[in-house]
């Protein structure tokens, strides 16, 4: 592995290149950031430089600032780990040097990468390099100067959509608004820059300094307005975290008192934030996402993933066309079969408004749907299973149905081919029974719509052999999926971790507490929708098909009521027909419908679980916690089971697959925010009031007595809490 460093060449012509070398990415480190200090010092002090170019080694430019830095001081708070960047390296040391500097850009500048090319008198790019500062969704504003600079260059409307959405761009757009000066191809990029470098020097090329430029930024009054409509959008989207407003008072600073005032101003406040809890949550779900990557006696044993050319599915419903429709858009041929022409036209119908709907939403070109497509087939039949590298059955959650297919499909396909199954409730081992295939059966569990869902669970059994994770591992990454390496068990780690979720809330009306008032708590809370317009969203017949699957597989700790079937008939399928605990009018936000409460009477008065008939008083704060501690507690059993090989990996799932708060760090970090005792206490508390559903597991009383975190899983001495493994 190359050495994490800073070197300086200095050609014949004066140029000195000085480049970045950090490998993956050239995250900067305070070791580099250290490292460009003296080369730039040494560099101004040496005759023969006349000026530079900073590059970065390995094909990109910078990554940004290391955030492995952010996680160092979360634990010990100690700040004094932040190098002096802006002003010490950015402003004083690289932008009002005596020699100009250029920044050569390739593959990309990101966060305190691009804000240090920004620094520079000129950026020159390959086509592809990503441009942009991602700071915010780590939970920070960005800090060496990108709230200054990046408006002064491409102008506020698009340096606020940049840094408020994280969004990057690629080169071309960043020539287009006047970030990048040049577009160069790889191979000319060090000549190019050298060149542009010593024209600036010579004062051939314009000697320009971000900070000072005033030409993009626009009169007052108009700043004024941009800013007062951002703060209207970063209410609505952002509304549970400070960095988007602060980001924004930063940009206000530098508008109304000059670029250097807001330099001061945004690297005060890119200290305060490192602090926040917002940013704790965020950095450990930056970190939650990548660990997935690393599986055990998988990734470490010298496997290389096998080349999935082409992939069957079987089943064309609302997961199995989701799924083709994921596998085609990222270039892999799909044969999809269904059981007859009928089925067959539907399933690619949908395939077609799936990448419609995106070409509709401006995510994807009519070219690029045309391409998409003409890697789908349908059949009817096996007859072409025999050139495929891996099938994912997609049917309906029936038994013998499943066992008949991987029966078939152990005869059609070849004998290297990867049997998946996207079942989010049946036993893999059931599946399998009836073929001798076993260690190539695993779960390929997807969200739906599954071609916009993130998340991947895969299911291994004791059987499935690492070849066959890994394959799946990689062709799930290769579809832009995050793939979470999971155990067999009913509901899998998501589903099963969250049935509380929705049976909480059920139990929650049947004491008594009023449905909007949950959907009200809990959407504050940041879940995209409270639990019962996700049970409107979703169908109720979801609802319906796992009820006894639950209640058999979590015997003596599940809450069921009549209220789905009462619903259901009275006339109530949910957004489906229109009518839920919500009425869905086309082009109208859902409205609580009153008159559910009718029916809501009924079921309680059938589940008779209000202590003494009467409803429960609790706030909202106790409404909250009644619907997650639960769930936090099915967490606990998860872990406990083996089922999670680190709890980080419940953390990313329920972000990615039950839209968690991605800044409250994932079920399980938010979970040790609060502490194991006191919710233990709770649970205990409420399991003497209102029965099993709340009693707590041996492992969540396992680390409340000894106050451990719950991200311990080993509470036997190894060091395993919190780590990345
Ligand atoms: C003061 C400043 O304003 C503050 C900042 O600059 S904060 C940092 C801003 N930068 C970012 O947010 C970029 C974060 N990184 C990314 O988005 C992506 O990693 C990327 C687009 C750079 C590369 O993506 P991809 O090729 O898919 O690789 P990915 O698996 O994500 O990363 C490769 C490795 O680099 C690490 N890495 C990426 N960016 C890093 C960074 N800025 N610091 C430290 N490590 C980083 C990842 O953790 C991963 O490590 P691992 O292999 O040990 O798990």
């Amino acid at each position: 592995m190359a050495a994490v460093r800073v070197t300086m060449e200095i050609g014949s012509d004066g140029v000195a290149v000085i480049t970045i070398c950090n490998p993956p990415v050239n995250a900067l480190a305070p070791s580099i950031i250290a490292g460009l200090k003296e080369k730039y010092t040494e560099a101004m002090n040496r005759s023969d430089v006349k000026a530079i170019v900073l590059t970065g080694d390995g094909g990109k430019f910078s990554g940004g600032f290391d955030i492995n830095v952010f996680t160092e001081i979360h634990k010990t708070g100690n700040l004094s780990l932040l190098p002096d960047v802006s002003v010490k390296l950015v402003v004083n040391i690289i932008e009002d040097a005596p020699k100009p500097s250029v920044a050569a850009i390739q593959g990309l500048a990101l966060g305190g990468g691009l804000e240090m090319a920004m620094g520079c008198h000129a950026r020159v790019s390959t086509p592809e390099a990503q441009l942009g500062l991602p700071e915010l969704s780590l939970g920070v504003i960005p800090g060496f100067g990108g709230t200054q600079r990046l408006p002064r260059l491409v102008g506020l409307p698009k340096a606020l959509d940049m840094m408020l959405q994280s969004k990057s761009i690629i080169a071309k757009e960043g020539e287009k608004y006047g970030l990048i000066d040049a577009i160069v191809s790889p191979e000319d990029l060090l000549k190019i820059s050298r060149c542009w470098a010593l024209d600036i020097a010579e004062r051939r090329k314009p000697w320009i300094s971000s900070l000072r430029r005033t030409d993009r930024l626009c009169s007052l009054s108009e700043a004024h307005e941009i800013l007062k409509a951002a703060r209207q959008q970063v209410n609505r989207i952002a509304p549970n975290m400070p960095q988007h407003k602060e980001c924004l008072d930063s940009v206000e600073e530098g508008v109304n008192f000059g670029g250097y005032a807001g330099v001061l101003k945004e690297a005060k406040v890119f200290k305060e934030l490192v602090l926040s809890s917002t940013s704790k949550g965020l950095v450990h779900v930056f970190f939650a996402q990548r660990a997935t990557s690393r599986v055990h006696s998988v990734t470490d044993v010298g496997l290389r993933p096998r080349k999935i050319k082409r992939v069957a599915v079987i089943g064309g419903g609302l997961m199995g066309s989701g799924i083709a429709t994921a596998l085609i858009l990222s270039n892999t041929p799909v044969i999809l079969k269904e059981i007859d022409s009928n089925f067959l036209q539907m399933g690619l119908k949908m395939i077609q408004a799936n990448l419609e709907g995106l070409v509709k939403k401006g995510s994807l070109t009519q070219d690029k749907m045309n391409k998409a497509l003409s890697l789908l087939k349908g059949v009817l039949d096996y007859s072409e299973f025999k050139h495929v590298d891996m099938v994912i059955e997609a049917v309906i959650e029936k038994v013998s149905l499943k066992q008949s297919i991987f029966a078939d499909l152990e005869n059609a396909c070849p004998p290297h081919c990867i049997l998946a199954t996207n079942t989010s409730t049946i036993d893999l081992n059931i599946v399998g029974e009836k073929t001798r295939s076993q260690d190539r059966i695993i779960g390929a569990h997807f969200f739906s719509p599954a071609h916009v869902m993130p998340l991947l669970e895969i299911v291994r059994t004791d059987k499935t052999s690492p070849q066959v994770i890994l394959d799946l591992m990689t062709i799930g990454k290769a579809i832009r999926k995050v793939p979470v390496v999971v155990g067999n068990c009913t509901g899998f780690a998501v589903n099963r971790t969250f049935f509380p979720y929705t049976q909480g809330a059920h139990l929650l009306v049947h004491l008594g507490v009023d449905v909007f008032r949950i959907d009200r708590v809990v959407s504050s809370f940041g879940m995209p929708m409270g639990p019962f317009q996700l049970q409107d969203v979703a169908g109720y017949g979801v609802a319906l098909a796992v009820k006894d699957i639950y209640d058999s597989a979590f015997q003596g700790r599940t809450f069921q009521s009549q209220l789905v079937e009462l619903m259901v008939k009275s006339g109530r399928n949910g957004k489906n027909n229109g009518k839920g605990y919500y009425i869905y009018e086309k082009g109208q936000k859902p409205k609580p419908d009153p008159s559910v409460e009718a029916i809501i009477e009924e079921s309680r008065r059938l589940s008779n679980v209000m202590p003494g008939g009467k409803p429960i008083a609790i706030n909202d704060q106790e409404v909250l916690e009644m619907i997650f501690f639960p769930v936090v507690n099915e967490a606990c059993r998860v872990m406990d089971e083996g089922v999670v090989i680190r709890a980080s990996d419940l953390d990313i799932s329920s972000v990615l697959g039950m839209g968690f708060p991605r800044y409250r760090g994932g079920i399980i970090f938010w979970a040790d925010t609060i502490g194991s005792g006191y919710i233990y206490a709770k649970l205990n508390k409420w399991a003497k009031s209102y029965g099993n559903f709340f009693k707590p597991s041996a492992y969540l009383e396992a680390r409340a007595t000894k106050g451990l975190p719950l991200s311990m899983v080993n509470v036997s001495g190894s060091q395993q809490s919190r780590s990345r493994m």
